[in-house]
């Protein structure tokens, strides 16, 4: 693990951008095996799996089309709360296949709703792919089918992910060993 000097103090690197980068092409070799003949519809949940779809999108290598759903459960803050709507899809999800672009698996509220929407949206099928998987045992709902990365029980920021609003755009995934629970 490393320090990065302009970050919040304390914080640990978890993962290089090229550690990101090597996973989302594993990834996006899954996808890209699992949905050769079938009409893809990405499904970016904002604001913090925007850089996961960007950089995952250049490894796909099937068609598909994109559209987001804008949903938040923590806000500024680092505990989870009720779930906000802030906006749809505006494509039809009926007879799609989905797949929720997801940043962090955390205590999966965020997903299971989001599982249920496109599934009363009358999607064929509904899955999620999520770049981080947060290891602890509050889990509820189902597991994303495609995941990556093991994070700890803190709170992690960077690659699109926020800490108290802001340093989405940290270069990398990192954590302020301080919120460790
Ligand atoms: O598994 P859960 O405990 O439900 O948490 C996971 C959700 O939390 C984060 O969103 P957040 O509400 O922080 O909004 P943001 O994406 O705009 O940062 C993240 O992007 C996931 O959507
Ligand atoms: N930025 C960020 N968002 C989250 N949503 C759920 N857990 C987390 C986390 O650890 N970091």
């Amino acid at each position: 693990m490393s320090t990065h000097a302009s970050l919040p103090i304390g914080a640990t690197c978890l993962y290089t951008l090229e550690e990101i980068q090597s996973k989302l092409v594993t990834l996006a070799a899954q996808v890209n095996r699992d949905y050769q003949d079938k009409n893809l519809i990405l499904l970016c949940v904002m604001n913090g799996a925007v850089v996961t779809l960007g950089q995952i999108l250049p490894h796909l290598q099937i068609a598909c089309e994109i559209d987001y759903v804008h949903v938040s459960r923590y806000g500024d803050a680092l505990q989870g709360g009720e779930l906000n709507w802030l906006a749809r899809p505006q494509t039809a999800l009926q007879g799609r296949h989905v797949l929720l672009i997801e940043d962090i698996y955390d205590e999966g509220y965020t997903l299971t709703a989001l599982r249920q929407f496109c599934e009363q949206s009358g999607a064929d099928s509904v899955r999620c792919l999520a770049l981080t998987n947060k290891q602890h045992q509050r889990k509820q709902g189902a597991t994303p089918e495609y995941l990556g990365l093991e994070v700890p029980d803190s709170y992690v920021f960077g690659f699109g992910m926020d800490i108290r609003g802001y340093w989405r755009n940290a270069p990398g995934i990192f954590m302020i060993p301080e919120t460790a629970t």
